[in-house]
């Protein structure tokens, strides 16, 4: 991997991402009960539990798609609490999904593009009129592509079909395409799900680099304990929508109540 590329984010101080006593139900079901935890800035937290323990819910909230039905998250000062996924965004918390995400014939450079457009100032009407202002912002953009698409190691793929690629680099197309949207918190949903090897280790060091070369908070929701054991600085353990534990990895693994779970669902 390359050496990080200067940000082009506003120069604001890192903020933790704070969750408190977030509830959410669905009708007579409570997926997420009181649920607290914070991101400290710049580290990689992982949430984790067995099936159905409230990941996906977790998740869905910190990126506007659910509604908590109680509770709050705030990004330093700003509440995000019940916002629209796009302002959540806007407002710096960038997302990837668990199934692929990408336009279908778009290229590299343009599946990573679209992570530009809240940060375009030139119109469609001046982009299309090929203003000079609106050119000198493209090239802006572009030249910020490459240096991600360097930074993840896919500079060489800029100018291909995003949708040929093997699994595991159109998985980090969609990484990179979240970094170019400069958010200070990423939120990873199942990163390796489905990679061979190879691709887990490849992405994990991307991730790690994320972290520790650009100051990014990753909010890690992902079922490879190995990834998560190697990446996360702290962990948040969910059981039936209760938080159960927390701490460093080797904290939470050695946990009794986290055994129990674990152990439980395999029963
Ligand atoms: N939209 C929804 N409507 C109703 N119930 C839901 C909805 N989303 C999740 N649930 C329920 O909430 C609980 C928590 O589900 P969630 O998907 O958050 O768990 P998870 O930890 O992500 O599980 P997995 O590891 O299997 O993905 C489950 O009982 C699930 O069936």
């Amino acid at each position: 991997m390359r050496t990080a590329p200067a940000t082009t984010a506003p120069t604001t101080a890192p903020a933790a991402l704070a969750v408190r006593d977030v509830t959410v139900r669905f009708a007579g079901l409570t997926a997420l009960d009181a649920v607290s935890f914070t991101v400290e800035p710049g580290s990689v937290h992982a949430v984790i539990g067995p099936n159905g323990a409230g990941k996906s819910t977790c998740f869905n909230v910190l990126s506007g798609v659910y509604r908590a039905t109680s509770g709050t998250v705030h990004l330093g000062d700003t509440e995000l609490t019940g916002r629209a996924p796009h302002r959540i965004a806007a407002l710096g918390v960038a997302r990837t999904f668990q199934n692929l995400a990408l336009p279908p014939h778009a290229t590299v450079a343009e599946s990573m593009l679209l992570g530009r457009h809240r940060l375009t100032r030139s119109g469609f009407v001046s982009t299309g009129l090929w203003l000079p202002s609106a050119a000198r912002e493209a090239r802006r953009h572009l030249q910020r592509v490459r240096e991600i698409a360097e930074f993840i190691g896919l500079e060489k793929e800029l100018d291909h079909p995003a949708g040929a690629l093997p699994y595991g680099k159109q998985k980090l197309v969609e990484l990179g395409r979240a970094l170019c949207m400069e958010p200070q918190v990423l939120l990873l949903d199942e990163p390796v799900a489905g990679m061979t090897a190879d691709e887990r280790r490849r992405v994990a060091a991307v991730v790690a680099g994320v972290r520790d070369s650009l100051g990014i908070s990753i909010v890690l929701v992902e079922h490879d304990m190995g990834v998560v054991m190697r990446l996360a600085d702290a962990v948040t353990v969910l059981d039936f929508g209760r938080r159960i534990a927390g701490g460093t990895p080797a904290e939470v693994q050695n946990d009794p109540a986290v055994v129990r779970a674990y152990l439980g669902a395999q029963e």
